[in-house]
């Protein structure tokens, strides 16, 4: 009976982001398959109605940045469906061979913390990249996990990072986040933008422009209000993302990897003039290592 019990129970991890709530069991050391469901400040139905089919849930590690609202609502869940331990996890100044740049790393959010720890892991384990896609040039750049070529007209050669190069991580979500990881852990530091919703919004927000369509516009040159701030909102972020890439390569003498990841990172894939991996659930793999 306890040998049944130990042999299927499971421990979750949850990702709390300011517009949605991310989810995987742990499958041995690794997430599982991640459901992604945007909260508006609760607990979203569909992971309600998934969660209560969970029997032996034993642990619940939780990581947020969204609302308390969202937190609470997952604590009672977990309280109500499984009666176990629910783990918060926070940012510290180290961790799984990371050491964080901010002179108060509490200051870095959860997200971007594990997204480090992630990252970290990836570049300690080339098996894990293996497991996550097939060929890198290959992959589909739409699929769950798989890694993408660049679709970018002015594509340059891809270069394979090197032996013991750095990474630039990004989480393309509400906002996104560019975090420089050296080689040896060290993270360099990032910046923060709004993200491409938010980008579109505030602009609506701040001026009198006349209503208009914004559908994803990946060239340059916008010839209507909404394909011009469609394709701004859309490269302002890639530009940055090269910027930061040639940066870290000059600081560091060597082609960085870039990683990139969140509810957008599909979106900006394609317009990034070099290779990078995509991995949808880099958040939950930095927090599997909590487990
Ligand atoms: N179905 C969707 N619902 C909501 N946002 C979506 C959806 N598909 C793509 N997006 C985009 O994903 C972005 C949110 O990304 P994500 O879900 O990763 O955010 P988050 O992790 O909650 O954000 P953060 O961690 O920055 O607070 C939005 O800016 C939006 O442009
Ligand atoms: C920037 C966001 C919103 C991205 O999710 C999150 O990481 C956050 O709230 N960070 C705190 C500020 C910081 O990282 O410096
Ligand atoms: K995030």
């Amino acid at each position: 009976m306890l040998l049944a019990q130990l042999a299927t129970s499971m421990k979750l991890l949850v990702e709390i982001g300011n517009t949605s709530l991310k989810w995987a069991p742990l499958d041995a050391e690794l997430p599982g398959p991640m459901v992604a469901a945007r909260h508006f400040g609760s607990l979203p139905i569909d992971v309600l109605a998934s969660w209560e089919k969970l029997e032996s849930v034993d642990g619940v590690l939780v990581a947020s940045v969204g609302p308390a609202s969202v937190l609470d609502a997952v604590s009672s869940a977990t309280a109500a469906y499984w009666q176990c331990p629910l783990e918060r996890i926070e940012s510290k100044g180290e961790a799984w061979g990371v050491q964080i740049a901010y002179q108060e790393p509490a200051r870095l959010g959860v997200d971007r913390f594990l997204a480090l720890i992630g990252a970290q892991w990836l570049a300690e384990r080339p098996d894990l990249l293996a497991k996550a896609g097939p060929d890198p040039m290959r992959a589909e750049p739409k699929s769950a996990t798989a890694v993408t070529a660049t679709t970018h007209p002015d594509s340059e050669p891809p270069q394979t990072p090197e032996q013991g190069c750095a990474t630039l991580v990004i989480d393309a979500g509400t906002a996104i986040t560019f975090d420089a990881l050296l080689a040896d852990g060290r993270h360099r530091g990032g910046q923060i933008l709004p993200g491409i919703a938010m980008l579109r919004a505030s602009l609506l927000q701040g001026t009198r422009m006349p209503p208009h369509q914004a559908q994803d516009h990946y060239t340059p040159w916008g010839t209507d209000t909404g394909p011009a701030i469609s394709a701004a909102s859309l490269q302002a972020p890639a530009a940055l993302a090269e910027r930061l890439r040639s940066a870290l390569q000059q600081e560091t003498g060597k082609v960085p990897r870039l990683i990139i990841t969140g509810g957008d990172a599909d979106r900006l894939a394609p317009l990034l003039r070099r290779a990078v991996h995509l991995q949808p659930d880099l958040v939950l793999m930095g927090l599997a290592r909590f487990a």
